[in-house]
């Protein structure tokens, strides 16, 4: 029952709609007190011939009332919980997609994404289950016991009330056992589940993969495996579930026989009347419901304990990026500089970065040159502070990147990453997507900087085509012109491209370079890449090797001397002639 204290948050907020709703359900098991009594009451007038027809016309008026008045009440109470329910599954998605946004990579290189959906759905469902079911169980099966159990023992006979009741206790004792015998059982069903989930969203984002390599027998045998973990989890889960009912039957059935032996003895010595064991074995009967829903009762609460521990384990997971204590949520544009002693990845035992000092003007075009694994991309992420460094600072116009908010740094950043992430939506929302109040003007204009509004006017309905996994695919280099549009239009002060034209010929990059030069003149432009003929343009030139930064300065300067840049330059240059096209950094 402790899930019920683990949510006494949302109970306190929704009190009186819960409130509301015990009410309810507190007036329909006073109503259901009267039938069982009037029957009681004419059978102790059949027995004494003292019935007349208006008077069981008048009981039956009576049961009918009870009855309707009921009905309304019933719906009242349902509407009530179960809304309070759907409230709270609605909260906690809402809570865990927001806890996801503020989650740094480290997590989601921990965490695999079938799992997090798993919680998303599965466990929040069982725990909505509590807050509906759960609570509507407890409070009928609470009510109706003490109502009808304290009408029996006062109005009635309190002996044969206890004599009846012995056997609960029994049931008590064993339901609970069960009840930890499904926790354990559920967790590792949940569990596995997680695995098959993640386990088809791999399939499923990666078939074209799979279909290439001809590894679909292999893939479906392994879904096989996993689904029929699922399977024998579950058949695990259901072996005690089945139990709950049995048990619950057995123990309504002693009760019976028990009310039944003492009672007909206690008639049969003129200490009751016939009317009243008649009127005691139906409230009896109403006693089965709160007797079986107490089996649901645990069945439904441990579940939701199970998932609700797996929501908080998650929900509590601390983002390891977050703004310090005292951060401020201003930073002005300026100058950006680097000094690095030494970076290495969480939990990663050698350095990536070693040594990087580095001053980048306000407004400059930068190229970020080195071969693949240099330390690049790592570079730019510090920058963003996707990872916090241990050593040394970031500054940007003399302030460091640590003592201001996370949303006013990335306020001032505008970054492409290296893979592209395409909503699916319109052309135009997904180049709005950081800046929703743009105009469509707006939208244009990066769209024709970033070189991708002629291919946009040719999808069927322009700018309103429907794009990503529902709609058109886009080709890699069109992903990667729809990302820049989407950055250029954010209005911050640095344009951060991480490798974000490498999918695009030689001679469109050089167009985009040569917009993006002009149209944000007054913007510093981060461009990492591998080809060097992208930053023959560039203000500065830094050479990466190795986590170390080996050679800065202007194209023109570092081509003068015998650098590893114009020793690449020549390279690229000659296989550009040869082959027709730019050469990567090797
Ligand atoms: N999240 C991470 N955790 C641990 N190591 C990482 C992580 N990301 C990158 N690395 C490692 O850091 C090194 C530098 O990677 P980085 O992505 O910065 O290089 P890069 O120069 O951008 O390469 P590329 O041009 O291929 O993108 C690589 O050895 C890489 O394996």
């Amino acid at each position: 029952m402790r899930v019920f204290a683990d949510l006494g948050w949302f109970f306190r907020a929704h009190w009186v709609r819960y409130a509301v709703g015990i009410i309810l359900l507190f007036l329909v098991e006073v109503l259901q007190l009267i039938p069982p009594w009037l029957i009681g009451q004419v059978v102790n007038r059949f027995v004494t011939r003292h019935y007349t027809a208006t008077y069981l016309w008048r009981v039956l008026a009576v049961i009918l009332l009870a009855q309707l008045l009921s009905y309304g009440l019933r719906y009242g109470w349902r509407l009530m919980l179960y809304g309070g329910s759907l409230e709270l599954a609605s909260e906690l998605r809402r809570r865990l997609y927001r806890h996801f946004t503020e989650l740094s990579p480290v997590f989601y290189q921990q965490h695999r994404i079938g799992d997090l959906m798993a919680h998303s759905t599965n466990d929040v469902q069982a725990v909505q289950e509590t807050a509906g079911d759960g609570v509507l169980t407890l409070a009928d099966s609470v009510l109706t016991a003490a109502v009808v159990v304290a009408t029996m023992a006062t109005r009635i006979n309190g002996f044969l009330t206890l004599v009846a009741l012995l056997p609960l206790p029994v049931m008590a004792y064993v339901v609970t056992r069960y009840g930890h015998w499904l926790h354990d059982r559920f967790m590792k069903a949940q569990a596995a589940f997680s695995d098959l989930n993640d386990r088809v969203q791999e399939i499923i984002s990666g078939i074209r993969v799979v279909r290439a390599f001809g590894q679909e027998t292999w893939e479906k045998q392994e879904f096989r495996d996993l689904s029929e973990q699922v399977m024998v989890k579950n058949i695990a889960v259901s072996q005690i579930d089945a139990l709950f009912d049995p048990t619950v039957s057995v123990i309504v059935g002693l009760s019976y026989f028990l009310a039944l032996a003492i009672g007909g003895w206690m008639v049969i010595h003129r200490t009751l009347n016939i009317g009243q064991l008649t009127t005691f074995t139906l409230y009896l009967g109403e006693l089965i419901w709160p007797m079986m829903a107490f089996g649901f009762l645990f069945n439904i609460v441990e579940r939701g304990r199970a998932s609700y521990e797996r929501i908080q384990r998650l929900l509590t997971e601390k983002p390891a990026i977050h703004d310090r204590p005292g951060a401020v949520d201003t930073l002005s544009p300026g100058p950006i500089h680097y000094g690095i002693p030494t970076f290495s990845y969480p939990g990663a035992d050698h350095p990536v970065l070693q040594d990087v000092i580095l001053d980048i003007p306000a407004g400059a075009f930068v190229g970020i040159l080195g071969r693949t694994g240099s330390g690049k991309s790592t570079l730019l992420r510090l920058l963003l502070r996707e990872f916090d460094l241990t050593a040394g600072d970031i500054t940007i116009a003399g302030t460091s990147i640590y003592q201001v908010t996370l949303r006013a740094l990335r306020a001032q950043l505008a970054y492409v990453p290296q893979d592209h992430v395409i909503f699916s939506a319109t052309v135009r929302e997904n180049i709005a997507f950081g800046h929703p109040q743009a105009s469509f003007d707006e939208i244009v204009r990066v769209s024709r900087l970033a070189e991708i509004d002629e291919d946009i006017r040719r999808f069927p309905e322009g700018y309103d085509t429907l794009v990503g996994e529902r709609g058109v695919t886009l080709s890699g280099g069109q992903q990667q012109r729809l990302s820049i549009a989407r950055a250029l239009l954010r209005p911050a002060a640095i344009l951060v491209l991480d490798d974000a034209l490498s999918a695009v010929d030689v001679q469109t990059e050089a167009r985009i370079l040569e917009n993006l030069r002009h149209a944000t003149q007054d913007r510093t432009l981060l461009l990492a890449t591998h080809r060097v003929k992208a930053v023959e343009n560039a203000d500065l030139v830094i050479v990466l090797d190795d986590g170390r930064v080996v050679e800065t300065g202007s194209p023109s300067t570092l081509l003068a001397r015998a650098s590893l840049f114009s020793k690449m330059w020549q390279r690229q240059q000659l296989v550009g002639v040869t082959k027709g096209e730019d050469a990567p950094w090797r």
